[in-house]
């Protein structure tokens, strides 16, 4: 997790870095249903092994605590993968950037001519006109007026040139984290956690925003400035204008000084602001639970924490800065003091000609001024540095279940449309964040088989269903669908075959019908309401304000538990795919409210492979089969009747169960 710390880093122009950096992850289909949930998100109570980004799942005993890389909020990046990340965004627009470039050339090239045009009409102009020719007077005159006109036309041609190179960089950058942040593993995502994702590409990217906006215009500006003035300066007279070359020996360092000092500031900064988007989404995406439990009081303590050192952080940058303007603005000022004093001592004793004086005085302001600008364009080249860093490092995340080099079909569904045959073949799995969950184990499901799983809290239910979806690749084995080992397997048609639906059944934004058809978006209308009527969800739509297109997340949209859990299941229905996966609502009792979600259950379960974590007696009682788990072994496999009619332990959860029916319902 140590990052080199790369002082050179504020050097890097534009164009800086060969290599692509090539982080646009291929897009990937939408998670299954549901599958973006927080479930998991909770559950890593164990020591955490740290093997790196991309490394295997930890094996054998828990690792003692060390630190996460994903407690730091820059990840792991190849070096200068920030310099390598900007130039791959520019480099597919250099023609454009060129062109931008030429124009400011073009118009620095008239700004500059000013002094000159004054140094012509002191020492040319004005003496003609005594000698009674205006002619020099007038053509200087409307030479300058010509180069204001040119440099006003030639500014407006670049910054419509820049932004349009610009706002396609951030279209892309913000693009690519969103699709990158798509592709990435559900493993990621709990331990990235939501908040630094939405930092990464909003304040981060509005650092770039800035640099592209207004830093590199302004470095642009200013070397491009500083440039034409030395020229002309050594021009017009070569003491001069080695003195203000060497005048840049103190300004160089100070500038030097200040990257350095800025780099470690800057981190900082966007750190801090990391941190208060981070909370802020924890407690929105948080809301019930921290009202429940009265955390307000907790929270605006945190919450203020972080924002003082957000504080303290934009403080610090701000001093950094001051010091900075303050040391140059003195430094430049005694250069430009020390050359006019001797120039006049020079005018004096007729050395020197005093348009060229005037001229170089002019010249000398022009240069030192730019002086404060470049601490900007380093202030926000600092910000941007830092921001890029960060995206970098996410964008050089590998998804850890990757998609197939090869991706591999499904044989033909065999007749009859009766699921797929799941294979568990000596599969074992650990979390990268702790020890073995699953230790080695086989288990065929056939097709069309209803299998409930059961078992204690923790025992490993879910981890053996989100191995079935593919959120994670088992650490040892495979898993094989009709054959075909999922890591094989064309990753939108394992999508497509296999859904999981998840407790807390999540809808996004849009209406009823656009939810339900997520999972075959060319669904008519009529197939929608079909599988809607099927489960028994259709009365209550229909009852919504606007029906099937009334909006979920708008007044009148709000929709309960329950009728969440019909619209995912109509969405299942619709997909049709050959395995589905159900994680249960965590709720033990068969309570008449639950009896249409019960239904509905059984009615998407039908002709297809099903695995379903179970919570209900009455889910249990339907399957074809029950395995129950205990501390991530199989201990118990068989059909429910026959299991409850031993004395195993599913003979005594059935027991408990009944016992908490008798009591639960009146
Ligand atoms: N994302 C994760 N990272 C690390 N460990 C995890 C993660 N998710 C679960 N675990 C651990 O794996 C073990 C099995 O968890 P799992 O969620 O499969 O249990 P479960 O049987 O489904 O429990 P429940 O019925 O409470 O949902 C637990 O010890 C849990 O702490």
């Amino acid at each position: 997790m140590e990052r080199e710390e790369d002082p050179e880093e504020g050097n890097a122009a534009a164009s800086a870095g060969r290599r692509p950096h090539g982080p646009g992850a291929p897009d990937t289909p939408d998670a299954p249903d549901g599958g973006s949930g927080p479930d998991g998100g909770g559950k890593r109570g164990q020591a955490r092994a740290e093997d790196g980004a991309g490394g295997e799942a930890a094996t054998g005993p828990p690792q003692p605590p060390e630190a996460d890389v994903f407690d730091s909020d820059v990840l792991p990046a190849p070096p200068h993968a920030a310099r390598s990340l900007l130039a791959s965004l520019l480099r597919p627009r250099r023609r454009r950037v060129a062109v931008a470039a030429l124009l400011l050339l073009l118009q620095q090239a008239a700004v500059q001519a000013g002094p000159l045009l004054v140094a012509f009409a002191i020492d040319h102009a004005v003496p003609a006109l005594r000698r009674g020719e205006s002619g020099p007077l007038v053509a200087v005159g409307v030479a300058y007026l010509g180069c204001a006109l040119a440099s006003g036309r030639l500014q407006f041609a670049f910054i419509v040139a820049a932004a349009r190179v610009n706002q396609r960089v951030l279209m892309e950058l913000r693009g690519r984290i969103y699709r990158h942040a798509q592709a990435l593993d559900v493993d990621f995502h709990d331990r990235y956690t939501s908040g630094r994702l939405i930092s990464r590409s909003t304040t981060d990217v509005e650092a770039l925003r800035e640099l592209l906006d207004e830093g590199l215009q302004e470095l642009m500006a200013v070397v491009l400035s500083v440039i034409y003035i030395l020229g002309m300066l050594l021009w017009l007279d070569i003491g001069l204008g080695t003195a203000a070359v060497a005048s840049f020996v103190p300004l160089a360092l100070l500038v030097r000084d200040f990257q350095r000092r800025s780099v470690r500031v800057y981190r900082n900064k966007s750190t801090a602001m990391a941190s208060v988007i981070v909370k802020f989404a924890e407690t929105v995406n948080g809301i019930r639970p921290v009202q429940s439990f009265r955390r307000e009081r907790a929270n605006d303590e945190s919450f203020a924490r972080l924002n003082g050192v957000h504080r303290q952080a934009n403080g610090d940058a701000l001093l950094e800065m001051a010091r900075y303007v303050v040391l140059s603005r003195f430094t430049a000022n005694a250069a430009l003091a020390a050359m006019v004093l001797w120039g006049a001592h020079r005018v004096a004793s007729g050395e020197l000609a005093l348009g060229v004086l005037a001229a170089s005085a002019l010249y000398l302001r022009r240069l030192y001024d730019p002086i404060d600008r470049l601490g900007m364009f380093l202030n926000s080249w600092q910000s941007a540095a830092a921001s890029l860093e960060k995206i970098a490092g996410l964008l050089a995340q590998r998804p850890a279940v990757p998609e197939p080099a090869a991706p591999r079909g499904l044989p033909a569904r065999r007749s009859g449309g009766q699921g797929r045959e799941v294979v568990f073949d000596r599969v074992a799995f650990g979390y990268r964040t702790g020890g073995e969950v699953l230790p080695a184990f086989d288990l065929t499901l056939p097709a069309g088989q209803t299998v409930a799983v059961v078992g204690a809290t923790g025992a490993g239910k879910s981890t053996l269903a989100k191995l079935l979806a593919r959120f994670y690749d088992p650490t040892r084995g495979h898993v094989l669908l009709d054959g075909v080992d999922l890591r094989d397997l064309d990753a939108a048609e394992l999508r497509r075959s296999v859904v999981m639906v998840t407790q807390e059944a999540f809808l996004f934004s849009g209406t009823v019908a656009e939810n339900i058809a997520i999972g075959r978006p060319d669904a008519t209308r009529s197939e929608i309401e079909k599988a809607a009527k099927a489960l028994g969800a259709h009365d209550f739509v229909v009852s919504l304000p606007d029906g099937y297109d009334t909006d979920v997340r708008k007044r009148g949209g709000r929709i309960s538990a329950g009728q969440r859990q019909l619209v995912a299941f109509a969405r299942a229905l619709l997909a049709d795919p050959a395995v589905l996966i159900l994680d249960e609502a965590t709720s033990s009792l068969d309570v008449p409210g639950e009896r249409a979600v019960q239904q509905a259950m059984l009615t998407v379960l039908r002709g297809r492979t099903a695995v379903v974590v179970a919570h209900r007696l009455s889910t249990v009682l339907v399957a074809d089969r029950v395995l129950v788990m205990e501390e991530g072994r199989i201990v118990e496999d068989g059909p429910p009747a026959e299991l409850i009619a031993g004395n195993g332990r599913f003979a005594g959860l059935h027991e408990a169960w009944r016992e908490s029916l008798v009591q639960g319902v009146p």
